[in-house]
């Protein structure tokens, strides 16, 4: 069992700020339970859509309850005109993550959760919609295609994968996108989460809550780090030139992306997962370099630094090997996180009081105002 790590300082670190019964983060040093269960048994055992309906409603399903589900869901997918003709007014310099944070904005307009009554439905609809939202927006923006998005994808991670490639993806893609986003479903009170638990707090919408979350993971400490990432391995020509190249960066004390964990102390439990997947994709492909590149820096991080990879760090060469581009990765993690970012919306409005900290005041003393010709 790994040690805890000491969680003190700036940046509320350590405080407990809340109670949750959605997971478990680095309780024992390195694990992640999701009510209970471990992650990596999750990733093992079980499609996203049963994960997802164990976060939002508490326990895994059976058979019938995932099949009515996953119909639920599929029956959802389809982009209204107006959200169309939003989407295909932002440019394709846009980052990607704006484009959720204004599709996600958009349909709060179009389809306001009226009552917390609706907030299930509020959330199915957000998780059956961003994937053929996001891979619109893209399609247009960048090949002038108005895609079809209601297709006959069995899975969200299948329909990510087909809505933005335009087919059928293969069997072993549809099987990492699947543990991708079980890996990425729930994390406790990370920043994303806590910002719509804030926003929750005040007794605000749904996709409010979501479009405040985006807005906070897009950040590369946060969610961002996959790409940011990916933007660093695709710069080292081979492990040796990896090697050099963090050497001269931990050198001018640069931040890697991608490492480091503000909870876990060794290990963020979603990297050996995830590790896995990337090789296989890598050997699948016929060209290991990118995961040659990225086993290099984890072992000189750790050498160097006993900094270890977060989730993010080898998502960025699986995501890379099935022909992702890198300005989608972020949104993926939308597309996943949503489950706990809303479960923790209901947490939050079932047992609420608004979420309001103090701070400590560093400013001037108390001062009179002078007229304005006086000062
Ligand atoms: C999967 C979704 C996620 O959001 S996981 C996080 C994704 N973010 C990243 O990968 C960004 C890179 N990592 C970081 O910036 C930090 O490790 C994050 C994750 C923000 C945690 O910050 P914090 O809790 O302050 O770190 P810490 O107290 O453990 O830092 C101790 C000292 O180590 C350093 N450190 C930390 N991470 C890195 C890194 N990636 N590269 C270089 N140095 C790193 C810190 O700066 C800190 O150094 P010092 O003690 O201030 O000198
Ligand atoms: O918990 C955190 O601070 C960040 C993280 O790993 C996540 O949100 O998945």
């Amino acid at each position: 069992m790994a040690n805890a790590k000491e969680l003190s300082g700036a940046g509320l670190r350590g405080q407990i700020a809340g109670k949750t019964a959605l997971s478990t983060v680095g309780k024992t040093g390195s694990g992640l339970t999701y009510r209970g269960y471990d992650v990596k048994d999750l990733a093992a055992h079980c499609e996203f859509e049963e994960v997802a309906h164990l976060i939002l409603k508490g326990e895994l399903p059976n058979q019938a309850e995932l099949a009515a589900y996953k119909q639920r869901l599929k029956a959802m997918r389809n982009l209204p005109q107006a959200l169309k003709e939003v989407l295909e007014r932002i440019p394709a310099s846009a980052h990607p993550m704006d484009v959720m944070r204004t599709g996600c904005s958009m349909l709060g307009n179009i389809e306001t959760e009226q009552s917390f009554a609706q907030q299930h439905d509020a959330t199915d609809r957000l998780l059956a919609i961003f994937p053929g939202l996001i891979n619109y927006w893209y399609n247009f923006s960048h090949n002038g295609k108005r895609i079809e998005v209601e297709t006959a994808a069995d899975s969200i991670a299948e329909q990510f994968l087909w809505t933005l490639h335009g087919e059928k993806p293969t069997q072993l893609h549809t099987d990492v996108m699947n543990a991708s986003l079980i890996l990425y479903a729930e994390h406790e009170f990370n920043a994303s989460t806590f910002t719509a638990r804030v926003c929750a707090s005040t007794l605000s919408d749904m996709h409010s809550c979501i479009t405040g979350a985006i807005g906070s993971l897009r950040g590369p400490l946060h969610g961002g780090a996959n790409e940011a990432a990916m933007e660093l391995i695709e710069k080292m020509d081979n492990p040796d030139d990896a090697e050099a190249k963090l050497l001269g960066m931990l050198e001018r004390k640069e931040k890697i992306m991608g490492f480091g964990h503000a909870i876990y102390a060794e290990s963020d439990p979603r990297n050996a997962v995830i590790k896995e997947w990337s090789e296989k994709l890598a050997k699948a492909n016929g060209d290991t370099s990118l995961y040659d590149i990225s086993v290099r820096c984890e072992s000189v991080m750790w050498r160097e630094k006993k900094l270890f990879c977060n989730a993010d760090f080898f998502h960025a060469s699986a995501y890379n090997y099935m022909g992702i581009p890198t300005k989608l990765f972020t949104p993926i993690f939308v597309c996943s996180r949503l489950t706990g970012w809303a479960a923790h919306v209901m947490e939050q409005r079932a047992d609420n009081r608004i979420i309001r900290p103090s701070a400590e005041y560093t400013g001037v003393e108390p001062r009179s105002v002078k007229p304005i010709a006086q000062r």
